[in-house]
C-alpha cells in the first residue's frame, strides 16, 4: 500500500480563504474587523520566522496585525504590562506570545495573563479546563489543525482508535481531548510507555508529537491507518547543510499507512491557518456575532 499524502498546504489555503471571505463579511455587515496582536522576545531566528508569517498571514486575510519585537533583556513585569495593555485594546481580540520564551521569563504566568476570550493560542489555563470537559474553548492551532485535516480525510471519526504519542501542554493533551470529543477511543503515549510499538500498532490514528526524528517506524503502523506527523526536527544532511523531518520515519511509513502528512508541508502550515481561524473565531465571540463554520472545534 502507498498511503495517501495529506496535503497541508493546500488545505491551509482553504482554510485561509475561508477565513478571508469571513472577514470580508464582518466588515461589510458588521463594520468589525478582527485584529491579532504577536509578542516576540529575543532573536530566535526560528520565531522570528513564524511570526513574520503570521503577521503576513494575519494581514493578507484582512484582519489587522500588530507585531510587538522586544528585546531578549526584556523584564517579565514589561510583559506582563504589554500583556495588560492588550487585554485592554478594543481592537485586538487575539493575543499570542510566541514560544519559547527567554528562561527568565516565567512562561505560565505570562500566558495566565491573557483574557481567556483573546487566548487564540489555546494555552490559558481557563481554556485548557473548557476542552477538558468538552466545553467550548479556545483550542490550541496545532491540534486543531490536525483535527481539521482528520475531519476533512474520514468525516467522522465516531470509534475510531486513536493513540497521540507525546503528552505535551500544546499538543499532545488537547489532540487527545479533542479526539475524546469526536468520540474515539483514545491513548495518550509518551517516553515511559511500555511497548510502546505494540501500542501504536493498535490505532487507526496516529498522531506522532514527541520531537524525536523518524522515531516512528514503518513496523510501528497498523496497515492503512492515518498517520499525523507533528514533529518539526531539523537534521544535518551527509552533503553538508540541513533538512526538516518529522517524527515519523516518513519514506517507510508511506508504504504501509492509508493516509500520511509530510514534513515540510503537513501540520507546519495548518498551525499558522488555525491561528487566523482562531482570531476571527475569537472576535465573533468578543462581539457576539455568529461564528465561521468549518473553522472550529
Ligand atoms: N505561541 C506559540 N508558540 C509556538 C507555537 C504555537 O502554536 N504558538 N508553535 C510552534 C511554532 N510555530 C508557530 O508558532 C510553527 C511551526 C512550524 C510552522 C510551519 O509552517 N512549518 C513548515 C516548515 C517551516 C520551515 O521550513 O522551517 C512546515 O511544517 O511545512 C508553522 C508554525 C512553536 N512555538
Amino acid at each position: 500500500m502507498v498511503a495517501t499524502v495529506i496535503d497541508g498546504k493546500a488545505f491551509a489555503e482553504t482554510v485561509r480563504a475561508r477565513v478571508k471571505a469571513h472577514v470580508a463579511r464582518l466588515d461589510r455587515d458588521h463594520a468589525v474587523q478582527p485584529g491579532l496582536a504577536v509578542v516576540l522576545v529575543g532573536e530566535d531566528p526560528a520565531s522570528e520566522v513564524y511570526v513574520r508569517s503570521k503577521g503576513k498571514a494575519t494581514t493578507q486575510a484582512g484582519m489587522k496585525s500588530i507585531e510587538h519585537k522586544l528585546d531578549a533583556a526584556t523584564s517579565e513585569g514589561e510583559l506582563l504590562a504589554l500583556i495588560v495593555r492588550l487585554n485592554g485594546d478594543e481592537t485586538i481580540h487575539g493575543i499570542l506570545v510566541q514560544l519559547p520564551l527567554p528562561d527568565h521569563i516565567d512562561t505560565d504566568k505570562v500566558l495566565a495573563a491573557i483574557t481567556p476570550a483573546k487566548d487564540v493560542d489555546g494555552f490559558h489555563i481557563s481554556n485548557v479546563g473548557l476542552l477538558a470537559t468538552g466545553q467550548k474553548a479556545m483550542v490550541p492551532c496545532t491540534p486543531l489543525g490536525c483535527l481539521m485535516m482528520l475531519r476533512e480525510h474520514y468525516g467522522a471519526l465516531s470509534g475510531l482508535e486513536a493513540v497521540v504519542i507525546g503528552r505535551s501542554n500544546i499538543v499532545g493533551k488537547p489532540m487527545a481531548h479533542l479526539l475524546l470529543k469526536e468520540s474515539c477511543t483514545v491513548t495518550i503515549a509518551h517516553s515511559r510507555t511500555r511497548d510502546l510499538p505494540d501500542v501504536v500498532r493498535r490505532a487507526d490514528i496516529v498522531v506522532a508529537a514527541v520531537g524525536r526524528p523518524a522515531m516512528v517506524t514503518a513496523d510501528w503502523i497498523k496497515p492503512g491507518a492515518t498517520v499525523i506527523d507533528v514533529g518539526i526536527n531539523r537534521i544535518d544532511k551527509p552533503e553538508g547543510g540541513t533538512r526538516l523531518v518529522g517524527d515519523v520515519d516518513y519514506p517507510n511509513v508511506a508504504q504501509v499507512a492509508g493516509a500520511i502528512t509530510p514534513v515540510p508541508g503537513g501540520v507546519g502550515p495548518m498551525t499558522i491557518a488555525c491561528l487566523l481561524a482562531n482570531t476571527v473565531t475569537a472576535c465573533c465571540r468578543i462581539h457576539n456575532l455568529p461564528e465561521p463554520e468549518g473553522l472550529t472545534a
